[in-house]
This record gives structure tokens, C-alpha cells and sequence, in this order.
């Protein structure tokens, strides 16, 4: 039967009809945490995640689900605001905390909005990117006044996914042979950052991005998506884009730049983005969990011998946050500072 002698009730509209090409999907792992687990299959089955995927989603993992359905009311309401409300808190050159509605990834502008709070407050951060200046500056939180529950909710949702990250990272930590806590003094006095998402409907979902193609600096980053779906993840195998599935009550889990180095890349820092769609808004909350500035990132000794010579040099976190937040990168048309930077070819 051609397409001219099909009758009309027969046609499925475009969102539903099939696609020629039909990829195959294959998904991020879910792992279940749930404390009657044995520990050790638990590490197992993140350190086959990270080596694979550089991402995976965590189910039963002890965060309430009540403290996020309120952060994310809360969120609604604050980006719900007049635009002139929201910018009251935002955020600027000096302090980078705050409302923010013109990120740039890699000097492209996202499609979203923000708003971002410290887990610590205040924290210290270089005052520049120049190695040689030892000036520091205070990064404070600004937080919305029409919301009395705002900062009372954001506060003790940080609190609870910061108590996770560390566990997190003494798995991941585990499944490189290390102690698991090894690494967590370098969290006392931590920039680590709640970040709300929102991302308007766009009308041009085939030119813009919620946002563009990156990897997350941080040690690793737990984020809660809703049911709209939008980000994907470059999979290693075949570098094809791949979406995340909503999976209700979870989070997805990525490593970040700084674990990457601390593995000596056996864990890599997965590239990642999101589309946007024209119908749909769609909230999301990551959570970056940051060393302290005057911390200095370099591979494990551990994981450095003479056959596996140390892939980087090492780096201070401090100058490679102030290095992101320039203001005059956008202006130069110049790449933003990449862990690659600090890549040993041997
Ligand atoms: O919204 C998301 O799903 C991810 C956002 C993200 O990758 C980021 O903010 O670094
Ligand atoms: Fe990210």
C-alpha cells in the first residue's frame, strides 16, 4: 500500500511514528544501594560503572524523597518569579553564587536558567586565575526572600547529598584498590555547590542546548533530574550520544575531572549535555561536590609506578575554579581551562 492510497486514520503523528535508523540504546547501569547489600558488590559494581560508562544511577540511597519533591517545589517557585525578583539575587563577577540566567559552556549560551548555593558558607577562592597572585576572595550565599522555606529546604537537602558524595566517594575510592577515605580531608572547607537547573521550552531545540557539551570539574557530581528527560551522555564505546532515562527516585552519578586524575585515568571525566524540547520545562539539581581551594590534584601514588607513569601533572583546584569563572573568556574566544591542560605525554 503507497503513502497516496493510505487512508488518514491510518497516520500516526510524527512524534510517534518509527524512525528508520533505530539505534540501539544501551542504558546507564542502575545500582541498587540499599544497606542489606553486600558492600563489596556494591563497589564492584561501581567500579565496572566508572571504568565503563563514567556515569550510573543509584537507587535506595538513603536521600528522602520528601526533601526532594520540596527543592523542587521550592525551585518552581523561585524561577516562577518576576524576572526583577530573581535578580535581586543574582549573581556577578565578584561573588559567583546566586541567580544566573546567561551561562555559557564553551562560550556558546546555554538554554536555561540557574541558581547556585554553596554547601559551605562562605568559602575562600582565589581572587585570580594568575598562579603568582595569592589573594583570596569570599564567595557568599544570596538567598531569595520571598520564600521563608527556600533556604531552610536548599540547606538541608545540601546537608543530606553532601553525607552521600563521601560515601560515594569512598566506593569509588575502594574500587581503585584505595583507602576509602583517603581523600576526604580534602573536603574540609569544601566549594562544593548546589546548582538549580530550570530549562524554558525552546522553540529551537535543534539549534540550541540546555546545555552544551561538557565535563563536570568536580570530584563527582549526584544529580536529581525529573521525568522530562533531556540529558545525555557520550558513550565511550562509539561516541554516540546517549540519552538518560528518568528513573523516578533516583540519582545519576558521574565522575568528575578530579577523580579522573586522582585514578590516574582509569575512571574518566564522560562528556555530557542537554537538549531542550519546545513543549516542556524541565527542572534538574546537581550537586558538585568541590575540594577546598588550596587543594593540589594529582594521581594517587597508589595507582603511579614505573610501568603506569603518572598521566598528569599536578594541579591546584583553587586557580582552576578561579580559571573558570573568567570573565573575559567569553570575550577572547578562547577555550576554558580543561584538565587536559595538565595532560603528561609520555
Ligand atoms: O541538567 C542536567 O541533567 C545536567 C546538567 C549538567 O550537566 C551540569 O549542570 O553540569
Ligand atoms: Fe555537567
Amino acid at each position: 500500500m503507497g503513502n497516496i492510497d493510505l487512508d488518514p486514520a491510518f497516520i500516526q503523528s510524527t512524534e510517534h511514528r518509527p524512525v528508520p535508523k533505530v539505534v540501539e540504546v544501551s542504558e546507564i547501569p542502575v545500582i541498587d544501594l540499599s544497606g542489606i547489600r553486600d558492600e563489596s558488590l556494591i563497589i564492584s559494581e561501581i567500579g565496572k560503572a566508572c571504568e565503563e560508562w563514567g556515569f550510573f544511577q543509584i537507587v535506595n540511597h538513603g536521600v528522602r524523597t520528601e526533601l526532594y519533591k520540596e527543592v523542587e517545589i521550592e525551585a518552581k517557585k523561585f524561577f516562577g518569579l518576576e524576572s526583577e525578583e530573581k535578580r535581586k539575587v543574582k549573581r556577578d563577577e565578584v561573588n559567583a553564587m546566586g541567580y544566573h540566567d546567561g551561562e555559557h559552556t564553551k562560550n556558546v549560551r546555554d538554554w536555561k536558567e540557574v541558581f547556585d548555593y554553596l554547601v559551605e558558607d562562605n568559602a575562600q577562592v582565589p581572587s585570580s586565575y594568575e598562579p603568582d597572585d595569592k589573594d583570596l576572595r569570599t564567595l557568599t550565599n544570596q538567598w531569595p526572600q520571598h520564600s521563608p522555606q527556600f533556604r531552610k529546604t536548599m540547606e538541608e537537602y545540601a546537608r543530606e547529598v553532601e553525607k552521600l558524595s563521601y560515601k560515594l566517594l569512598g566506593w569509588i575510592l575502594s574500587s581503585l584498590g584505595l583507602v576509602a577515605d583517603k581523600f576526604h580531608g580534602c573536603f574540609k572547607k569544601q566549594l562544593s555547590m548546589v546548582r538549580l537547573n530550570y530549562y524554558p521550552p525552546c522553540p529551537f531545540p535543534d539549534l540550541a542546548l540546555g546545555v552544551g557539551h561538557h565535563k563536570d570539574s568536580s570530584a563527582l557530581t549526584v544529580l536529581a533530574q525529573d521525568e522530562v528527560g533531556g540529558l545525555q551522555v557520550k558513550r565511550k564505546s562509539d561516541g554516540e550520544w546517549i540519552p538518560v532515562r528518568p528513573c523516578p527516585n533516583a540519582y545519576i552519578i558521574n565522575v568528575g575531572d578530579i577523580v579522573q586524575v586522582w585514578s590516574n585515568d582509569r575512571y574518566e571525566s564522560v562528556e555530557h549535555r542537554v537538549v531542550v524540547n519546545t513543549t516542556r520545562e524541565r527542572f534538574s539539581v546537581p550537586f558538585f561536590f568541590f575540594p577546598a581551594h588550596h587543594v593540589n590534584v594529582s594521581p594517587a601514588e597508589e595507582l603511579v609506578s614505573e610501568e603506569n607513569p603518572a598521566k598528569f601533572k599536578e594541579y591546584n583546584y583553587g586557580k582552576f575554579f578561579a580559571n573558570r569563572n573568567r570573565s573575559d573568556f567569553k570575550k577572547r574566544d578562547v577555550e576554558n581551562i580543561q584538565i587536559q591542560h595538565f595532560r603528561i605525554m609520555n
